[in-house]
């Protein structure tokens, strides 16, 4: 019996098809571009990886491409749930939920706080609901494992009203990652969850830092959408208030572009002068000399320990710091240099451990006596596998 995980962003879908008892993982893949002319889908499985093209194909279309694929295989039979990530849930929804009609409701409520995610999330739920209309479907939200935030943590110091009416709070994201690296981490440590403070750092497109006080989130960097606190891709993180208003009236740009620009055209791609996003790029870049790459990954890495070292003040005691995501994972330059600044927590790096620690091995990269910093490979599409079951066998016991 198998797990399909869904994983819906704008304009693409992450999928894997998980037999969690076996712990196999049978297909996995990523449909791109959707809705364009060069919409495709990639599919790996056994060791090789193909393309089909799906030009101008929708989330159905992608979905039908794997429910083929799947069939082929004669494993459409064995999927037994759907589980989708879903990014934002509000304070609606503090865990996951078996998805039916109240369910889709309460995440279409939600859309207003994620216009760029949400949309995306209920058009693949959608669509696999269609595909896989015998089987339970199951929402994991990004949002659920912060709302254990106290209070003086999620409130701006904005009119009351803005929250009691609004909803306007900070909800943190990429909840799934940060609680799986830290129980990952616990394990690693060879020390129990409760009883560790823990500074978890995922670094992909999207990217956030989280405090866990004995396996709950404490404090986070993003806040009522997913473009607060760190340097991103090509999102801002924190800028100032004031300067949608100031862009508006120098440049004559809508709230809706600033908006766009924020999201799209700043972080890593903003900083360097338009030359990208992509942070194994700009470190090439910034090796060969170019200014604006060595800027973009000179702030992101500044940004990114002074928010764990804030990060500090929520726990009051620090155990250790973890690395992860495309960026954390991979990037020895961005781990060392954040050490380096993180010397005020009592980080030190051990250079040959940070530079061993690559994808797939993860690993301790700190000094012997310095507060541990580690790597660890987050796997968002296990955990919401392994979420999505739990949440069954709740139902079905
Ligand atoms: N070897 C590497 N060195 C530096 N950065 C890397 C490396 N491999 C991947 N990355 C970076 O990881 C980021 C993507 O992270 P990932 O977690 O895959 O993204 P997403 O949030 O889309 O899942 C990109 O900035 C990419 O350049
Ligand atoms: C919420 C969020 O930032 O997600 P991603 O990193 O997938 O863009
Ligand atoms: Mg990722």
């Amino acid at each position: 019996m198998a797990t399909l995980v869904l994983n819906c962003g704008s304009s693409s879908v992450k999928f894997a098809l998980l037999d969690l008892a076996a712990g196999i993982t049978h297909l996995s893949g990523l449909a791109e571009r959707l809705g364009a002319a060069e919409a495709s889908v990639t599919l790996r499985a056994g060791g090789e990886a193909w393309d089909q093209p799906i030009p101008g194909g929708s989330y159905a279309d992608a979905f039908a491409v794997l429910a083929a694929e799947l069939d082929t295989r004669g494993l459409g039979k064995d999927v037994e749930a759907v589980g989708h990530r879903v990014v934002h849930g509000g304070e609606h929804f503090q865990a996951p939920a078996l998805i039916d009609g109240e369910v889709l409701a309460a995440i279409r409520a939600c859309v207003p706080l994620a216009p760029l995610h949400n949309p995306a999330n209920l058009a693949g739920i959608e669509a696999a609901q269609a595909t896989f209309p015998q089987v339970a479907h199951v929402a994991v939200f990004d949002t659920a494992f912060h709302q254990t935030m106290p209070e003086v943590v999620y409130r701006y110091a904005v009119p009351d009203a803005w929250y009691t009416q609004h909803g306007v709070r900070r909800y943190g994201f990429h909840g799934t990652s940060h609680a799986y690296v830290a129980e990952e981490a616990a394990r690693r440590l060879g020390r129990p969850l409760a009883e560790l403070n823990l500074i978890t750092a995922h670094l992909g497109n999207g990217a956030s830092v989280a405090a866990v006080q004995g396996g709950r989130s404490v404090d986070t960097s993003m806040g009522l959408t997913p473009l607060e606190g760190l340097i991103m891709g090509t999102r801002s993180g924190d800028v100032d208030p004031g300067l949608h208003e100031f862009m508006a009236r120098q440049a004559g740009l809508s709230l809706t572009q600033v908006t766009a620009a924020l999201n799209q055209a700043s972080g890593l791609r903003g900083l360097s002068g338009g030359l990208g996003s992509d942070m194994r790029e700009l470190e090439q870049a910034a090796a060969q000399g170019h200014a604006g790459a060595r800027l973009a990954v000179a702030a992101f890495v500044y940004r990114l320990a002074k928010q764990m070292a804030g990060m500090a003040v929520a726990l009051g005691r620090v155990d250790a710091l973890v690395f992860t995501g495309g960026i954390g994972e991979n990037s020895a330059t961005v781990r060392a240099a954040t050490l380096e600044r993180l010397g005020v927590l009592g980080a030190r790096l051990d250079p040959q451990a940070n530079a061993l620690a690559v994808r797939g091995q993860g690993g301790l990269i700190s000094a012997p006596g310095s507060l541990p910093a580690l790597v660890v490979n987050t796997n968002e599409e296990l955990a919401i596998a392994r979420t999505a079951a739990q949440v069954l066998q709740g139902v079905t016991a």
